[in-house]
């Protein structure tokens, strides 16, 4: 079985699905304190628990034949990272050492692990490479980066093998529009314009339009939720066939998009048009972050399926439909 922890939010829990589809079966372990139990798939065996407690680690893995662990769960709010950096180190860092250690004493040693485009800081690259020099900018950032350098160093002393994944801006939402994204707070850019558009918010504040690009707004590389899935199923398979692996894949589009044109596109896909204003930059933003995927595409033959607009069709048809989310 494959141990997803952090499986009912918003990344795991559609990876939960896409590794059902494709018969894998599937154990969640998720504390619910930002995801959902109705984001997870019946078919999947659900544990509610903490990721740092050892009981309950080593009720997982001694009752459940565990392959090998895909580990989604995290605290990912930027700014509430810089005002309480212990929740991130603590949280991040040190409930994913016990995960760690409670795996390796029960002998399972193949992890995939999700890590981001914040570990890159404010890069002085148009394109990310995976050798791009790593220099996190806050402690979000930072608690990611500690963690591959203490799963490389279990690499080499235990013999861990590993996928690390930098995903960039993860979007849109399953096609059957079943799952979606759904967070309190709501800081991600595409949900909030299309609450807006809902009718949920007033207005959208863009933050800043005084960056060196082409239209003063920030660019992102936004990817699809179900070609990150599609990722992280390809990075197993790549983990069960090696024992030896330790590979760090960036995930993107290798395209990007400023701020104003994920707005002019969210209005196009609706038919509504939106009311903007221009507001402070938000602390801690870079200008620009677009990924150079090459390295899984040639290694593992991953290509992304939905380009910019389907993104935010599908994430338009699931708040449509889910207008208070998960919440029934
Ligand atoms: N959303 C993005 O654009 C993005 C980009 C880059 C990286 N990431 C990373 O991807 C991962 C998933 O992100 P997401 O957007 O799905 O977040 P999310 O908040 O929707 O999901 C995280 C899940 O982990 C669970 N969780 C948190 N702490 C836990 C603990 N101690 N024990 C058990 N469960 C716990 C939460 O309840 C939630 O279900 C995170 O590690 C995040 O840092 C996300
Ligand atoms: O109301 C809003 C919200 C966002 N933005 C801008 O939109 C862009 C995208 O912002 P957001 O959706 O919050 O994503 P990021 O800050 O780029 O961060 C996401 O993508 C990173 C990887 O690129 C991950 O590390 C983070 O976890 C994930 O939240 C940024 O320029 C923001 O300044 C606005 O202008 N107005």
């Amino acid at each position: 079985m494959i141990l997803v922890v952090g499986g009912a939010g918003y990344i795991g829990s559609h990876s939960v699905r896409e590794l059902l589809d494709q018969q894998y079966q599937v154990v969640v372990l998720d504390n619910l304190s930002t995801g959902h139990r109705d984001a997870v798939d019946s078919r999947a065996v659900f544990v509610e628990g903490n990721l740092g407690d050892l009981e309950v680690l080593n009720h997982v893995f001694s009752t459940y034949q565990i392959e090998a662990v895909m580990h989604f769960a995290a605290n990912s709010l930027v700014g509430e990272s810089v005002i309480n950096p212990l929740k991130y180190y603590q949280n991040n860092v040190s409930a994913t050492l016990t995960l760690l250690e409670v795996m390796l004493q029960h002998d399972v040693k193949k992890f995939i692990f999700s890590s981001t485009a914040a570990t890159y800081g404010i890069p002085n690259v148009d394109l990310i490479t995976e050798g791009t020099e790593t220099n996190p900018i806050n402690p979000y950032g930072q608690s990611k980066l500690m963690v591959e350098k203490v799963i490389h160093d279990c690499h080499l002393a235990y013999g861990l093998s590993y996928v690390v994944l930098r995903y960039f801006n993860a979007a849109g939402a399953h096609v059957t529009g079943e799952i979606g994204e759904d967070h309190t707070p709501e800081s991600h850019l595409i949900p909030i314009i299309l609450q807006h558009l809902l009718g949920q918010r007033e207005n959208i504040t863009v933050f800043g339009d005084d960056y060196s690009t082409h239209d003063g707004t920030c660019i992102r590389d936004y990817i699809h939720i179900t070609d990150l899935a599609e990722a992280h199923i390809l990075s197993l398979k790549s983990l069960l066939e090696n024992n030896q692996l330790t590979e760090t894949y960036n995930l993107g589009n290798g395209q990007g998009y400023s701020v104003k044109e994920i707005i002019e596109m969210c209005e196009k896909v609706t038919g509504i048009k939106a009311n903007v204003i221009i507001g402070d930059r938000r602390p801690g933003d870079p200008a620009s972050l677009i990924a150079s995927s090459e390295k899984i595409y040639n290694n593992l033959h991953w290509k992304t399926k939905y380009n910019l607009e389907e993104i935010i069709q599908t994430a338009w048809n699931w708040h449509k439909n889910n207008p208070i989310g998960f919440q029934k």
